[in-house]
């Protein structure tokens, strides 16, 4: 049992109604490893996660947790997986560190819940009633609900979503401590920078599927591949400037005005570029050199427009 992967989604289909929120996505996760999972608005994040969770039943495939089905064996998963949803999940009326506590105790071996209090900074929130906690302070609560009874397996939807500087670094090294003992981790974030501090592996979905995957390294390319990024007038001609540019080098327009030239920033780059701008008239401005991150690679593989 120990060496199946703590996630195995098969063909996993999901609709609601006419939507089909997943279209047969398949996922391997390994245990012991940090996972985000990254995709635009609506790329079906939730949805997988949740039916990983037990919360949604799939229309088609298999989801295998730990070895055991979400739903069928929902009673022998629970206590060795935690949970932190979106919504937070957590009784409005409830007082803050009491349900903390309250959870605690139906763990066999909890983490010590004042230490969790404090390196959350929930301290001034120990009566206070959820409801009226602050969108970061419900947050930082739903992430110690998730944690606190040390499970094998965590999903975190967004965990730091609005979350101020101080908090989200104080997430961090909150996951990165469950990794050191040897929790698996599952992260939702549309944080790059997040993804790269964090992830050992990193699946991006986009229209219900799994489009690309593997550790942030190898899925910005290796031998740190570098673009040239710089500003001029909009529109100009691409075509001109790849036909300046050395061979198969490609050029892009990212926003108005904003143009990404996918190499090195050697001596025959920079002067089609000069050349180049100045065929209308210009000169690129706030030229820089850029490893290529993983939010390129994300925006290459997904696109630029925006979801509705
Ligand atoms: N309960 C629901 N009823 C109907 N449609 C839904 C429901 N939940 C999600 N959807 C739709 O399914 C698709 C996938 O949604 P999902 O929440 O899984 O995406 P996501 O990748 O988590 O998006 P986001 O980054 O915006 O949280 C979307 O088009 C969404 O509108």
């Amino acid at each position: 049992m120990q060496t199946s992967p703590a996630v195995e989604v098969t063909g996993l289909v999901k609709r609601y109604g006419e939507k089909t929120a997943v279209d047969g996505l398949d996922l391997t996760v390994e245990r012991g490893a940090v996972t985000a999972v990254l995709g635009p608005n609506g790329a079906g994040k939730t949805t997988t996660i949740e039916t990983c969770e037990g919360y949604r039943r799939p229309d088609a495939g298999t989801v295998r947790v730990l070895g055991l089905d979400p739903i069928a064996d929902a009673r022998e998963l629970r206590p060795r997986v935690g949970v932190m949803l979106q919504s937070g999940g957590v009784y409005a009326g409830a007082r803050a560190v009491e349900m903390l506590r309250h959870t605690a105790k139906l763990h066999a071996d909890p983490l010590d819940v004042d230490a969790l209090v404090e390196r959350l900074g929930l301290g001034s929130c120990g009566r206070t009633a959820y409801r009226r906690l602050s969108g970061g302070q419900q947050q930082r609560l739903a992430l110690a609900m998730a944690v606190v009874g040390r499970p094998e397996l965590v999903f975190l939807d967004e965990p730091t979503a609005g979350l101020d500087p101080q908090a989200r670094r104080a997430t961090w090294d909150l996951v990165r401590d469950l990794k050191r003992d040897g929790v698996t981790v599952i992260v939702t974030t549309h944080y790059m920078d997040e993804a790269e501090e964090l992830a050992d592996r990193v699946a991006i979905i986009d229209h219900g599927r799994v489009i690309a995957s593997g550790s942030p390294a190898e899925l910005r390319g290796s031998g740190g591949e570098s673009s040239v990024h710089f500003e001029a007038p909009a529109g100009l001609d691409l075509a001109t400037l790849r036909k300046l540019l050395p061979d198969g080098v490609a050029a892009v327009e990212t926003g108005p005005g904003h143009y990404r030239v996918e190499a090195r920033l050697e001596p025959e780059v920079l002067s089609a570029i000069n050349e180049w701008c100045a065929l209308a008239g210009a000169a690129p401005e706030r030229l820089t050199a850029r490893l290529r991150s993983l939010e390129d690679v994300f925006l290459d593989l997904t696109g630029r427009d925006l979801r509705s």
